[in-house]
């Protein structure tokens, strides 16, 4: 897309908006035929994410001023289709792969399962098959099913066909779980292998809040406001100990898995939440509301970073109940 064309395709979108988006500068992130939505900003960490407009920037009292707490950032990008969004998620992953390995010599990855690995195709295509230094990768899992690491269900497998056989990351560096174990035994397994790769400085600690912080978690989200193995309403959601733990009920098969619990996923350095089609347009939705609902929070609302970026990459789809908010 032209400059000029994205230029008038942005102040469509925010006549009404101040301040303006917190975007990637158009120079490192151009984001090809995809329209926008203001920047949204968690102001209240225990309540749902907002969309900030002027008229509610206007209105926010001193006791709703963001504490420091909230001071993360949070965007939302909206792509005309599936296929804008995963040539945007690829160029936003390459750029965070080449900071990482410049400054610190490494990149850690976290991915789920799901449609996200689909959405990652364009990483392994040209420029960046070639240009990305996957070497200095390492890559770890939100969340995996506990089953043998060649059974159609697991994480590590669909990862591996579709992703990381494309590409030279070292194996060394491929973290699947040990699928010899139960779920308990796993998750231990899987923590006792993130304590000793902090210590060697692989995985950094977040210094605020004890926990690792990976350079970038790339998170799908389940049309039930999931993220991770973390779901509506589960105890595990409560988690403030453990950095890795297990659930055998899960709602969604296969029912044993292990998790990264919310005090991990909410120290790391840069999420992307990734959400295509319209069954997430409600959770979306949901998510971005500015209602104050006395339910419980959904996992999805419950991604808070202490001190990094969160960036939703939605496509039109699921992001269609928003849009017609924004748009008001
Ligand atoms: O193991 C899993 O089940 C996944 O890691 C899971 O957390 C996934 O990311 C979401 O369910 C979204 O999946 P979809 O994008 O396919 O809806």
């Amino acid at each position: 897309m032209s400059s000029s064309s994205s230029s008038a395709l942005l102040s469509s979108h925010l006549r009404h908006l101040q301040p303006p988006p917190r975007l990637f500068p158009a120079n490192t992130l151009p984001l090809p035929r995809t329209s926008l939505i203001p920047p949204t900003r968690i102001r209240n960490p225990t309540r749902s994410l907002r969309i900030r407009s002027s008229s509610m920037a206007a209105a926010a009292t001193a006791k709703e001023a963001p504490s420091a707490k909230e001071k993360d950032k949070v965007s939302l990008l909206v792509f005309d289709s599936e296929e804008d969004l995963s040539v945007s998620l690829a160029k936003y992953t390459a750029e965070l792969s080449g900071r990482f390995a410049g400054e610190r010599g490494a990149f850690s990855v976290v991915i789920s399962g799901g449609s996200l690995i689909k959405s990652l195709r364009k990483l392994v295509e040209a420029p960046y098959a070639d240009s990305v230094e996957w070497g200095k990768w390492h890559v770890f899992w939100v969340d995996e099913r506990v089953v043998p690491k060649d059974h159609p269900d697991s994480n590590y497998k669909l990862a591996y066909d579709a992703f990381l056989s494309k590409v030279p990351i070292p194996p060394g560096h491929v973290y699947a779980i040990n699928d010899s174990l139960s779920a308990e035994g796993a998750a231990d397994d899987y923590e006792t292998c993130l304590k000793q790769l902090v210590k060697t400085g692989t995985v950094q600690l977040s210094p605020s809040t004890g926990f690792p912080k990976f350079d970038l978690m790339l998170l799908g989200m389940g049309p039930d406001g999931h993220v991770a193995s973390l779901f509506p309403g589960h105890p595990l959601l409560q988690e403030k100990e453990r950095w890795i733990t297990f659930i055998k009920d899960s709602p969604k098969p296969p029912s044993e898995r292990i998790t990264f619990t919310f005090p991990v996923i909410n120290s790391s350095a840069n999420i992307a939440l990734v959400a295509t089609g319209a069954g997430k347009a409600g959770v979306l939705h949901q998510a971005f509301g500015d209602e104050h609902s006395t339910s419980e929070l959904l996992p999805v609302q419950m991604v808070t970073l202490e001190d990094g970026e969160l960036t939703w990459f939605a496509d039109k789809a699921a992001a269609s109940k928003v849009q017609d908010k924004a748009n008001l």
